[in-house]
């Protein structure tokens, strides 16, 4: 395993800017999940590490040396994308075989079929092991596929949203493998996802890219707790953080032009009257969506709470975040 780093990285297509000089750190044994809406340049940024794609500007560095000019196959990386892409011939076990029985690794017959057995199980699919790869449902075929990068020990795996088209039970459990897997092997992986919960519950660092540029990169919690701007705020959270006038709930910082509220940061019971819009229930969650001076705010209560629309309740800023009017957070 490895550290990764980019350094001033920039790529277009054409007139098309899809990474504007980023300089980024993925340390050794780390698990670092990029977050960003469609057309953020996450993908790309992959593709620059494993070689398939050249940047225009800056450089890539593994274990400390420079990418620039070695193909994929030179960087030793696996790399999953959300698609899975198997040999339609082959069986399931030779499939997963495959990246095992390269010529430049030598590995021994027993070993192959040792590591096979064991991914394998992990990701559940020991049972078809020996049908044909075209045999299987896109879940298997996609768990195949990142089986196919997990039997080797590469410097890092690239993982682009591996997990988006399993069903939820699923997504969940190859989640918590995934993350072991990190964690007792010391891998590095750089991983794209659209899913909160899997940045929240994966990722030792995020980085948070927006049109192409790294605009904040820390752990989950400091992204949260801590967010660089509304853009940063917004990628993780749910329900989504409020973001209102700033002097909507009294007297805001000079410069403030919004307020930025996480549930959290809504008190209940104290303060001004809102108007109960709404109260959905989630399974795991209960939100409640709230009417404050034709603004409408979303926050959680309690599973067994008494308030139903048309209700009144109380509430006040605590610790709310304020952002100037280009969206940088001041306080
Ligand atoms: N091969 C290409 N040719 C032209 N433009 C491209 C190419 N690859 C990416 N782009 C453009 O670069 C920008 C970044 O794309 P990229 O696929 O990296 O975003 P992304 O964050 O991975 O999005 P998604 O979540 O949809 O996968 C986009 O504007 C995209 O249209």
């Amino acid at each position: 395993m490895a550290e990764v780093r980019l350094q001033n990285v920039s790529k277009s297509f054409g007139r098309q800017t899809a990474l504007e000089d980023v300089s980024l750190r993925v340390p050794n044994g780390s698990f670092v999940v990029l977050l960003g809406p469609t057309g953020a340049g996450k993908t790309t940024l992959l593709r620059i590490v494993s070689g398939l794609d050249t940047p225009n500007e800056g450089d890539v560095f593994i274990a400390g040396r420079s990418m620039a000019g070695l193909p994929p196959a030179e960087r030793n990386v696996a790399m999953v994308f959300q698609q899975y892409s198997l040999y339609p011939h082959l069986t399931v076990r030779e499939n997963m075989e495959f990246p095992l029985k390269s010529p430049l690794l030598r590995t021994p017959k027993a070993e192959i079929a040792r590591k096979v057995g064991e991914v394998a199980e992990i990701l559940q699919i020991s049972h078809k092991l020996d049908n044909k790869a075209t045999a299987l449902s896109g879940g298997e075929m996609q768990r195949v596929s990142i089986g196919r990068a997990l039997v080797r020990s590469p410097n890092v795996y690239l993982m682009d949203e591996p997990l988006s088209s399993l069903d939820a039970k699923l997504r969940a459990d190859l989640r918590v493998e995934l993350k072991n897997i990190q964690a007792n092997l010391g891998a590095t992986f750089l991983y794209v996802t659209h899913d909160q919960i899997e940045a929240m519950t994966m990722a030792t660092h995020v980085g948070v890219l927006d049109h192409g540029r790294l605009v904040q990169f820390g752990t989950p919690r400091e992204i949260y707790e801590q967010p660089v701007s509304i853009y940063a705020a917004g990628r993780l959270g749910q329900p989504h953080i409020n973001i209102l006038p700033a002097d909507l709930f009294g007297p805001a910082p000079s410069g403030a032009a919004y307020i930025g509220m996480r549930p959290e940061q809504i008190l209940q019971g104290e303060g001004q009257d809102s108007l109960v819009k709404r109260v959905e229930h989630l399974g795991d969650q209960t939100r409640l969506h709230l009417a404050f001076r034709n603004h409408d705010l979303t926050t959680v209560i309690d599973a067994h709470t008494p308030l139903r629309a048309g209700d009144i309740v109380k509430i006040q800023p605590l610790k709310p975040f304020y952002f100037d009017a280009a969206g940088a957070r001041i306080v």
